[in-house]
């Protein structure tokens, strides 16, 4: 038995509180989190000068932050699939790949494999799982979301051998390994959201017969109009997907190995299915701070520098609720753009609030991108209002490029193109982030991109 287990069993019956027995081990600065906005505030925090032993990282994973949105692409390819270490952060946003050795070089200690289990703001103090008790001066939160479970819906069936979720590193490592042991047998993906639009592609590209199914109407309902959906729709149905619209699972057969056998569905068709995989969403994981931090809109309530109610206490990525200055409302983002500049924009303030400086205020454009098969698309803005669809009929018949713009109040708040080039991508966001008026919406029909150019 660890030494500080046995010095805490034996103060524990001497009524001695935990936090004497316990010398804590003093940060400056800690990161609960080593997802994608934990390797990024670790950069921010070297580029802005960071002495040896300030900073320590907690990641319950046993990878250093590498770039999350490649599991669902390059890292379930049939060939030459992405293997860490090549997607360690910061390569996803062109930067230098952090490798475990970047950190011990940066004196920064990286804690692998180590939970927070237990926080008291009140002393500053995080116990981890293996009982250690470290004490903050400042604390970023980074903790990032899990999928919800179809057992959290009490679906039957739902804890049968061969269902697959997709969050980190582990988990698209079974999802290989079914990959490899599936022999013809046609998959389920269950979700019409970003998981199930991606999977679907990598399944498909491995020649695994893929049934997708989803409640709504269309595909990735979140951002797609039924237009836009139905290009994508159309384009997985030919590479042979087989789209299951409007209804959901009901519950899963087992065999007699407790491994799933066949998915039965709401509208009465069932699927004979030896492997499914679920992204039916996320859940922020505020845990275990929760309760001890304002909460707001289900994350964190942050302010313009990602500070929390607790002025010793940042939160960053998807768990944070903030400011969306161009829109006047607060809001949780779950993408990987934001993590990133979230975490940079908090290590900034944390930085500047020492030298007794402030930072401007966060003024995020939100940007949500997919890549599945030879298609490529982008997304910013706001998607509210109506929706005016560019290039549609030339794109189903040649994927060339074609795009959507959102106007509200004769204002274009969004801006969506598939198959962008780099500078093409950059014209939609600036149209999103400038919101031209627009007297007709005939200009953004005729103009497409050209309409963005002029902008
Ligand atoms: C498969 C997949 C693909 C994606 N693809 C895209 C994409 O293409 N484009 C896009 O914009 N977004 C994408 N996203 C979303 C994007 O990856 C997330 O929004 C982003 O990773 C959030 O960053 P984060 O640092 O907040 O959380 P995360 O990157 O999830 O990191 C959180 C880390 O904290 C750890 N942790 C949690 N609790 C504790 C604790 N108590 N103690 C210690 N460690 C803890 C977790 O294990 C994890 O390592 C994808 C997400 C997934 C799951
Ligand atoms: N390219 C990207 O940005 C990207 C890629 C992968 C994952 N992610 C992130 O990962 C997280 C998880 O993604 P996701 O796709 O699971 O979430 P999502 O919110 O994108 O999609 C959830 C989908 O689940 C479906 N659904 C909901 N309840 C259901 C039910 N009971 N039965 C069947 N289907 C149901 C709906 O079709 C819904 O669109 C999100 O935070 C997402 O932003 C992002
Ligand atoms: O942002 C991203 O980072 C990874 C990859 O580019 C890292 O190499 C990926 O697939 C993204 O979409």
């Amino acid at each position: 038995m660890p030494t500080n287990i046995i010095l805490r069993i034996f103060f524990s019956r001497c009524n001695v509180p935990e936090s004497v027995v316990m010398a804590a081990i003093l940060r400056k600065y800690i990161v609960v989190g080593g997802g994608v906005a934990g390797g990024y505030a670790a950069r921010e925090f070297v580029k802005l000068g960071l002495q040896p032993g300030e900073l320590t990282i907690f990641s319950k994973e046993a990878a250093a932050p590498y770039e999350r949105p490649a599991l669902s692409k390059a890292y379930l390819f049939p060939d030459a699939p992405a293997r860490l270490p090549g997607f360690h952060v910061c390569v996803g946003s062109g930067g230098e790949k952090q490798l475990p050795d970047w950190y011990a070089e940066k004196g920064i200690e990286l804690k692998l494999e180590t939970e927070i289990v237990k926080a008291d703001v009140e002393n500053k103090t995080l116990t981890t799982n293996k009982g250690d008790i470290y004490e903050y001066g400042t604390l970023i939160l980074a903790t990032g979301s899990t999928f919800l479970n179809l057992a959290d819906f009490k679906t039957p069936g739902a804890d049968a051998k061969g269902i697959y979720y997709l969050r980190d590193i582990g988990d698209a490592d079974k999802i290989v390994e079914a990959i490899k042991a599936s022999k013809g047998d046609e998959a389920v993906v269950v979700g019409g959201g970003y998981i199930g639009l991606e999977l679907a592609a990598c399944l498909t590209m491995n020649k695994i017969k893929v049934n997708m199914v989803f409640p709504e109407p269309c595909l990735m309902p979140r951002l797609f109009t039924p237009e836009l959906a139905s290009f994508y729709e159309r384009y997985y149905e030919g590479k042979g997907v087989n789209i299951i619209k409007g209804t959901t699972v009901t519950a899963f057969e087992k065999d007699d190995n407790g491994h799933v056998s066949k998915v039965l569905l709401k509208n009465g068709s069932s699927v004979n299915s030896t492997f499914v995989v679920v992204g039916v969403g996320a859940r922020p994981l505020l845990a275990p701070l929760k309760g001890l931090i304002e909460e707001e809109k289900g994350g964190f309530k942050v302010d313009a520098s990602f500070k929390t109610s607790n002025p010793n206490v940042y939160a960053v990525g998807d768990i944070a609720t903030f400011p969306m200055k161009m829109y006047g409302d607060s809001r949780r983002v779950e993408h990987v753009d934001h993590a990133r500049k979230s975490a940079m924009q908090a290590v900034q303030a944390i930085k500047a609030a020492e030298k007794g400086e402030v930072v401007d205020e966060y003024d995020y454009l939100p940007f949500f991108y997919s890549r599945s098969f030879n298609l490529s698309w982008q997304f910013y803005g706001d998607n509210v209002g109506e929706t005016v669809l560019w290039g549609r009929n030339g794109a189903a018949a040649s994927e060339s490029k074609f795009g959507a713009y959102w106007v509200k109040d004769n204002k274009v708040m969004g801006a969506f193109l598939e198959g962008g080039s780099p500078d093409e991508n950059k014209l939609i966001a600036k149209v999103a982030r400038e919101q031209p008026t627009v007297n007709s919406t005939d200009e953004l029909v005729s103009g497409g991109l050209g309409f963005a150019s002029k902008i």
